[in-house]
Parts: structure tokens; C-alpha cells; sequence
């Protein structure tokens, strides 16, 4: 069954268990593209201006109090998750994202009249573009719930998930920092160094990423609202923007402010190529820590194997007993997603075109799968990957007992050259280094033991 709603360009069949309008209407018909709705996040921090835009038009007497409480009623329902069928569009529509707009002015319309009583949609008492849109343009609207749901996300979902991974890789660090095992460089030996010590560039990795993230958020937390149109605010009150940014602030709990600049804040989105940026650096620093372990768990007989994996599950349909280090895999390939996302948004970003960016759904769209991949990703890998994940001592003291670049620890007592020679023979003839030193006659068994010693070789200062 379906019912007649209109709109400026004329009639339009509705389904009538639809809250939604005309323009929504048009919108599922026009933009059949792709299977990506609209994220949520973004539609729920549209509702959210409605209902501080409904607050603030009341007590400037620019709606009557009985029609701005039906839009806060409605709002608050779309808020709660009551009404989250309501909005079937997709991210490949409009560039400003006036049909998401739309859909929510006519959602909350339609529920309003029909909490006052009406039918379901329509436009009385409750107008969607006259009363849900009052004071307000899709061209601010939009950036503004853009940077509402990202900051939203940043701040509940991604921040604490890179805290639980950062905890987890500080306790294996502390649990392992005197537990010697072979440095690499060029994937080629190295000088010792401590498993405990490796890990501790993970963290430190991590928190350049999370400074990053966070020395973002204040820029994002600036609202275009007010801005309407082009940025000059016509059609809303002097102090819109000013009052309605901090009606959301008090609503989501989030320091928001009006954008100094409206201009700007509708024909360009610094903010978000900004934070999507540092979404990068972390996507660079999980990738780097993936590939890492999967380096070192790399085997069991026939590779590294100086980390063991946690064995969550087998690993191959034909090769029985195999197991494969698939939580690196997921990370390393949601990190490949965010690095891709990262170039679409700064593609998206560039095409501000004079007054309006109209390249606004495909940048949230990138930006909040993103921050749901990351912060999953880091979830996800410190409970399934480093929670279980466990060093073999025995294979780190083999790798490091047979590795030639221990002789480094003869630099300052017999030279670089003679060092070399020593390593060098022992490689060629399958030495050890100590066999090799005795041969050459460079030192005796008591100065190797004296000078070769791993533990010694952890800091700087210290001389074999
Ligand atoms: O939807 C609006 O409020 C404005 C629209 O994006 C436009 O500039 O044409």
C-alpha cells in the first residue's frame, strides 16, 4: 500500500509503512548505486542538530513551542535507534548531502505529525523544510553531523580501542625486557637486542599515532552550523551558530564550537583530511606491527619461529595441522583499506569547488570506516593476537648464539677490520665466531668470554 506526499517538483508514491517523503522517495529511485547506505552515525548527528536547532529556534521565538517539542519528540526516537529503517539512501548521491538531509527533515516530520495526532508524513503540523530545517541549509547541516559522527567515533570508539592494544603490548614488553634475542636491520643479523625492547617501539609507535589522532580532534570539533547556504548564515537568527554549537556540545558531551570561519567550513574539509591523515599514521603503525610478527612467527620448523601465535583456528582446508598468522593478515589488510581511504578523502577534499565542497558523502563514508576499522582492528589484534601471544627463548638464544654479528662487541678492543675478518671466516668455514677468533690468533678463549657477551650489548655505554 501506498500514499501521495509532495514536493516541490510534484507528486510522489510513498510506501505508506514509510515515515519518510517525496524527496526521499526520489532519491531511492534516482540513486540506485552501490549497496553503501548513508552511515548511521551521520544520520543520528543530523537528528541531533535537528533537536538542538528546534531548542535554540524556540527560545528565539522562531518556532512555536508546541511544533519544536513534536521535532525534539521525533528526534529523540530517531536518537534512540527507534527508527533506524527510516533512512535507506545511499552515499553515492548528492554531493552536499542534501537528500540525507531531506530524509531526516522528512522522518521526523512524518513521526511528529503523527504524534500530534495526523496521519504518518506528510506536512502538518510539522513542515520538514519550514519547521525540522528551520534556520538551516544541507550545506551546513551536513558538515556539521560529518564532524559530529567523526568525532563521536574518534572519541568512543577508536581512542580506547589503541589504549587496549598499547596496555597489552606494554605488559609482553615488561613481562620479556631482559629476554636477549638477535636485532635485524635490512632483514640481515644484527646486534642484540631484548624482546622486551622490540615491543617497546610498538607503543612508542602507537602513541606517536594516538598524539596525531588527538591533535586533530579540536579542528574537528568546530561546527559549520550557522553558515546556511554559502556561509553568510542568511535565513538564521544573529548567534546561531554560536548558540547551536553549544547546545551540541552540552547534548553530546563533546567540546564543540562554532567554525571561526563559515566559509571555509562549508567549501573545504581541512578538519577531516587532516584527522584521516593521522587514521593514516596509525594504519602505517599497525601494518608495521603485523608484518613484524608474522615475520617472527614465521614457521614452525622452517622459518623464524621466535614467536608463537596464538593457534585460534586451523589455518589450511588441505594442509592438516597448519596454522596461519590470519590476525596479522586482517590487520595488515584493514590497514591497505585505511591507507586507500585516506587517498579518496584527500582526492574528495581537493574538489571544493567556490562556495561548497560537494564531495561531502564520500569523504564520511571513507573517514568512519576508517575509525571503525582501526579501532576494531586494534581490539581485535590485542585480544586475539598479543594477549595469547607468546616469545620462544629457545630459538631467540639459538638465533642469537650462531649469529655473527656479536662480533661487534670487538670493535673497541681488537678494530673493525680484524672484527671482520673474525666474521667472515666464521661464515665461510662454518665457524663460530670464537673458533674462527682463536684460529686468527686475535684473542684468547678468556678475553672472548670477557668481551662477547649478548646481555652486555643492550644500551649505550655498554662495551662487550
Ligand atoms: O540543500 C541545501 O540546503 C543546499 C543545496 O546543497 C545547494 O546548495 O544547492
Amino acid at each position: 500500500m501506498s500514499r501521495i506526499e509532495t514536493d516541490s517538483l510534484g507528486q510522489v508514491e510513498v510506501p505508506d509503512e514509510a515515515y519518510w517523503g517525496a524527496q526521499t522517495q526520489r532519491s531511492l529511485i534516482n540513486f540506485a548505486i552501490g549497496n553503501e547506505r548513508m552511515p548511521l552515525a551521520v544520520l543520528h548527528g543530523l537528528a541531533l542538530i535537528k533537536k538542538a536547532a528546534a531548542r535554540v529556534n524556540d527560545r528565539n521565538g522562531d518556532l512555536p513551542a508546541d511544533i519544536a517539542r513534536l521535532i525534539e519528540q521525533a528526534a529523540d526516537e530517531v536518537l534512540d535507534g527507534k527508527h533506524d529503517d527510516q533512512f535507506p539512501l545511499v552515499v553515492w548521491q548528492t554531493g552536499s548531502g542534501t537528500q540525507s538531509n531531506m530524509n531526516v527533515n522528512e522522518v521526523i516530520a512524518g513521526r511528529a505529525n503523527e504524534l500530534a495526532g495526523n496521519p504518518r508524513g506528510g506536512k502538518v503540523p510539522v513542515h520538514p523544510n519550514d519547521h525540522v530545517n528551520r534556520s538551516q541549509s544541507s550545506n551546513d547541516c551536513f558538515p556539521t553531523a560529518m564532524h559530529i559522527a567523526a568525532a563521536q567515533a574518534v572519541q568512543n570508539h577508536l581512542l580506547p580501542a589503541i589504549s587496549e592494544l598499547s596496555g597489552g603490548l606494554a605488559e609482553l614488553s615488561a613481562r620479556h625486557m631482559k629476554l636477549v634475542k638477535t636485532g635485524r636491520t635490512h632483514m640481515m643479523d644484527a646486534t642484540p637486542i631484548t624482546f622486551g625492547q622490540e615491543l617497546s617501539a610498538y607503543i612508542a609507535q602507537l602513541d606517536y599515532a594516538e598524539r596525531a589522532i588527538r591533535s586533530a580532534l579540536p579542528d574537528v570539533c568546530e561546527l559549520a552550523q550557522g553558515g546556511t547556504a554559502v556561509g553568510t548564515g542568511l535565513n538564521s537568527p544573529h548567534g546561531f551558530g554560536e548558540a547551536i554549537a553549544s547546545e551540541l556540545a552540552a547534548l553530546s558531551g563533546l567540546p564543540f564550537v562554532t567554525a571561526p570561519n563559515k566559509f571555509a567550513a562549508l567549501a573545504g574539509h581541512e578538519p577531516l583530511t587532516t584527522l584521516s591523515g593521522a587514521l593514516k599514521t596509525l594504519a602505517v603503525t599497525l601494518m608495521k606491527i603485523a608484518n613484524d610478527l608474522r615475520l617472527l612467527g614465521s614457521g614452525p620448523r622452517a622459518g623464524f619461529a621466535e614467536v608463537k601465535l596464538p593457534a585460534n583456528e586451523p589455518g589450511s582446508s588441505i594442509m592438516p595441522g597448519k596454522v596461519n598468522p590470519t590476525q596479522c593478515e586482517a590487520l595488515s589488510m584493514l590497514a591497505c583499506q585505511v591507507l586507500g581511504n585516506d587517498v579518496a578523502i584527500g582526492f574528495a577534499a581537493s574538489q571544493g569547488h567556490l562556495q561548497l565542497n560537494v564531495f561531502k558523502p564520500v569523504i564520511i563514508h571513507n573517514l568512519l570506516q576508517s575509525i571503525r576499522l582501526l579501532g576494531d582492528g586494534c581490539s581485535n589484534f590485542q585480544q586475539h593476537c598479543i594477549a595469547g601471544l607468546e616469545p620462544d627463548a629457545e630459538k631467540m638464544a639459538e638465533h642469537l648464539e650462531r649469529g655473527l654479528m656479536l662480533v661487534t662487541a670487538l670493535n673497541p678492543h681488537i678494530g673493525y677490520d680484524k672484527s671482520a675478518e673474525i666474521a667472515k671466516k666464521a661464515y665461510a668455514e662454518g665457524l663460530t665466531l670464537r673458533e674462527a677468533a682463536l684460529q686468527l690468533g686475535y684473542l684468547t678463549d678468556e678475553q672472548f668470554d670477557a668481551w662477547v657477551r649478548p646481555e652486555n650489548m643492550l644500551e649505550a655505554g655498554a662495551k662487550g
